[in-house]
């Protein structure tokens, strides 16, 4: 039954799209990131469950399919948003908005992810909201990520060019970029804001810089703790040992899963 009307959504989806005169391409990518939104709803939501809502525009499908779900099948769930943007998305569409304050312990989280590599290392941040989105992944049983068919990689680098995102306090993000380029090369850029001059500012009031690191294979734990470890870093957009299982959405309508060793 679930899956009759998921085609058919995606039948009609695929309509629209052609109606709006939105090329294949695109089509194809947004179908991607719905099929593998609604697949990871429908086989994480439960009823009474605490849900952690993740970031970015492949949350934006699972979101409408917990609001689908909860309404036909009268689910109770409690979202814990990730972001600004999460937040706003569990308002619109009428869900209940919980906080870590009075839901320390979330059952699932959907997420997506910039890459995820063959060891279910993920880039997350490219939207901006890696710090929220780790201390709430770190709060769930479970973390699943949703994504399309582009990020899904060998190696950390091998389809995300932007670098690795890293949330800084605004007035150390020039001696962090220096130490983190003498500790390990590459290029740091501070990231630009698109509709305002100057750099991004974060939901947390914080700089991101985009490190654009060297293409030899490192040490991703070993990486991650050094550079926690600088004054003035709140977090880097590297989830290692995070998270379950990912699906990635693909052109064709399909969802390729992906687990974590245990
Ligand atoms: O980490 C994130 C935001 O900080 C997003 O999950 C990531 O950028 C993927 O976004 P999208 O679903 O739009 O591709």
């Amino acid at each position: 039954m679930l899956k009759s009307i998921t085609k058919e959504i995606l039948l009609h989806s695929y309509l629209n799209f052609r109606l709006l005169g939105i090329n294949t391409a695109t089509m194809s990518l947004e179908q991607a990131k719905q099929v593998a939104a609604y697949k990871a709803v429908d086989e994480f939501v439960t009823n009474d469950c605490v849900f952690g809502v993740g970031s970015g525009s492949t949350v934006v499908y699972a979101v409408q399919r917990l609001a689908e779900r909860v309404e036909t099948d009268k689910l109770k769930v409690i979202c814990i948003p990730t972001s600004f943007q999460a937040k706003q998305l569990i308002i619109k569409h009428k869900l209940t908005l919980g906080e870590l304050e009075t839901n320390p312990q979330i059952d699932v989280t959907i997420d997506g992810a910039d890459e995820v590599d063959s060891n279910m290392i993920l880039i997350k941040g490219g939207g901006g909201c890696l710090l929220q989105e780790k201390i709430v992944a770190s709060c769930s049983k479970k973390l699943i990520v949703i994504a399309d068919y582009t990020k899904d990689s060998v190696k950390l680098g091998d389809r995300y060019k932007k670098g690795i995102p890293i949330e800084v306090v605004p007035m150390a993000y020039n001696p962090i970029k220096n130490k983190i380029i003498t500790l390990f090369g590459g290029e740091i850029k501070l990231r630009s804001a698109v509709a305002k001059a100057g750099p991004v500012v974060t939901d947390n009031g914080n700089f991101i810089l985009d490190w654009l690191f060297p293409n030899q294979s490192l040490d991703w734990q070993k990486v991650n703790t050094t550079i926690k470890m600088i004054p003035g870093v709140v977090e880097t957009g590297l989830f290692i040992n995070m998270c379950q299982k990912a699906y990635f959405g693909q052109p064709e309508g399909n969802v390729i899963e992906r687990s974590a060793s245990i």
